[in-house]
């Protein structure tokens, strides 16, 4: 049936189109169902979504992907068409059946053309929430994700690489890793993702100091001129599936533990790293509770870079408190900055980092891929590099080659004008410590969004507070989104002070 186009200047990272109720009812078509799009020059499948209002019969509402595929065309035929065949593969990993290499690579496919709907994108994330692939399909759905997309070839080895699983609030490290090993003279080439689970993702951070998106030829030349780039994976077409299921995945707030490791070794296999090192914070509220999850990962992680070709190495971290004491991104590009600048700040952060870049300093010795310290002396000398200033000129070389301003200063950078203390109920010591609520708190005042939004943190673990005294600091760009998170921070406080009452259960009810 022929249609004039109404366009809808909606973007919605899928192909989409609206029709009347009554048009779809005529057609024997629901909302959800897949219709054939045909235009001068364009066909293609796109998901269909129906009205009663928006559209008169005869009209059809073309989506901005969908539209920028028809061009200028003033009419479309719309006709019924079958739901991809990826969708009855997400339907055999939801039976437990093992897919073959050919069933991953077309979902994979499917994700990339934008053939998935939200619906069917969220089944396949929840069926791998709730079991893993089995090593040989994982590795098939990474090499997939890379195959999928762009590769970068660098001429100069070895090519190291830092990347986090993530789950612990304040993990600004890779600010501090990048330029620490690009200033010993290693290519660091580090892509990111934004926030998955958390309030800020490195690419939200690094976004406050300069652009992030760039293709894969300009990731190439950056790299090459300084040594190093803090570039935001989603933006290039390396790995382009994985953008589109990390924003199912935070919308969710989940990381499925297959898709995970995909993810991360994707990005790392496409740009052609030899050595990475894996930063995987365990403890209570991360994604790996225990130490024993944590060594189950790392040899998973381990295998599958021995199937790709990538040496991995992995840190298993402390997450049972935040990294430094800010979470949401201004916040903690100020601390990051703050410690590039003088080499001082919380103990965590300055800790982690260092032995993160010590890490990759010597990581080609005993490959023989080329390192930069002996075996023991990375920390070392990473120190060294943070506090002679070169990491902090580094950074600024790096900011520049991306476009920022090399000038910037830790005090330019802005925090929400917003702000209200979370004050200790009663005298003692803060004896629990629970991460997951700083995230929930940083999310509700605005972050990662509102990059000025987000927590300080005044006491951790341990810490000796005396009633009246600051914990925590909510900060937003919004007074409302700051009374929003503080009042969810009191109902349910993420930190208990030693002899505090939790909760009173009364006997009857007061109503
Ligand atoms: O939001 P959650 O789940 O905590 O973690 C996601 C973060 O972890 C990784 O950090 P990096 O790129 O190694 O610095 C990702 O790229 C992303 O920035
Ligand atoms: O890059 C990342 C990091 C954590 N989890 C993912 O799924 N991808």
């Amino acid at each position: 049936m022929l249609f004039e186009v109404k366009p809808f200047d909606i973007e919605i990272g899928q192909y989409k189109v609206m029709l009347n109720l009554a048009d779809a009812r005529e057609m024997g078509m629901n909302a959800g169902d897949r219709v054939r799009v045909k235009a001068k020059g364009a066909s293609f499948t796109a998901i269909l979504d129906v009205t009663t209002q928006m559209l008169e019969p005869g009209k059809v509402g073309i989506f901005t992907e969908a539209h920028v595929k028809i061009g200028e065309a003033k009419e479309v035929d719309i006709a019924p068409a079958a739901k991809p065949t990826s969708v009855g593969y997400i339907k055999k990993m939801m039976d437990e059946v093992k897919l073959t290499e050919d069933q991953i690579r077309t979902i994979v496919q499917d994700i990339v053309d934008n053939n998935l709907s939200d619906v069917e994108i969220s089944a396949y994330l929840t069926t791998l929430y709730i079991r893993n692939l089995d090593s040989q399909e994982t590795e098939w759905l990474t090499r997939a994700m890379i195959d999928t997309g762009e590769r970068i070839h660098f001429d100069t080895h070895p090519v190291v690489d830092k990347h986090s699983i993530g789950g612990v609030p304040g993990n600004k490290v890779s600010l501090l890793i990048v330029p620490i090993v690009a200033a010993a003279g290693l290519l660091i080439p580090k892509t990111s993702s934004r926030a998955i689970t958390g309030a800020g993702g490195t690419s939200d951070l690094m976004e406050i100091l300069a652009p992030v998106e760039f293709t894969a030829d300009e990731i190439k030349e950056i790299a090459e001129s300084v040594g190093g780039i803090l570039a935001w994976g989603g933006a290039t077409n390396i790995a382009p599936a994985d953008d589109k299921l990390i924003k199912a995945e935070y919308a969710l707030s989940i990381d499925p533990y297959s898709q995970m490791l995909a993810s991360i070794m994707s990005k790392k296999g496409a740009v052609g790293a030899d050595s990475v090192v894996m930063d995987m914070p365990v403890g209570p509220g991360t994604k790996l509770p225990t130490a024993a999850e944590g060594r189950s990962m790392a040899k998973d992680l381990i295998d599958l870079g021995d199937r790709l070709g990538i040496r991995i190495e992995c840190a298993m971290t402390f997450g049972g408190s935040p990294v430094g004491r800010t979470v949401g991104p201004a916040l903690e590009v100020k601390e990051a900055l703050t410690m590039l600048e003088s080499g001082q700040g919380p103990n965590s952060l300055r800790e982690k980092s260092l032995s993160l870049a010590g890490i990759l300093l010597e990581i080609g010795c005993t490959s023989g891929m080329g390192c930069v310290a002996a075996r023991g002396e990375g920390r070392a000398m990473a120190e060294r590099i943070l506090t002679s200033g070169k990491a902090h000129e580094k950074m600024m070389e790096i900011i520049e080659a991306q476009g920022g301003d090399p000038t910037v200063k830790s005090d330019d950078i802005e925090i929400g004008e917003y702000s209200q203390d979370i004050l200790a109920p009663t005298d003692g010591y803060i004896i629990s410590f629970d991460n997951k609520r700083i995230v929930e708190i940083a999310r509700n005042a605005g972050a990662p969004a509102d990059k000025k939004a987000g927590v300080r943190i005044h006491k951790k673990m341990g810490q000796m507070v005396k009633k009246g005294e600051p914990v925590l600091t909510i900060y937003s760009s919004k007074d409302w989104d700051v009374h929003r998170a503080a009042s969810d921070a009191l109902r349910d406080m993420p930190i208990v002070v030693e002899g505090m009452l939790l909760e009173r259960y009364p006997r009857y009810s007061q109503i």
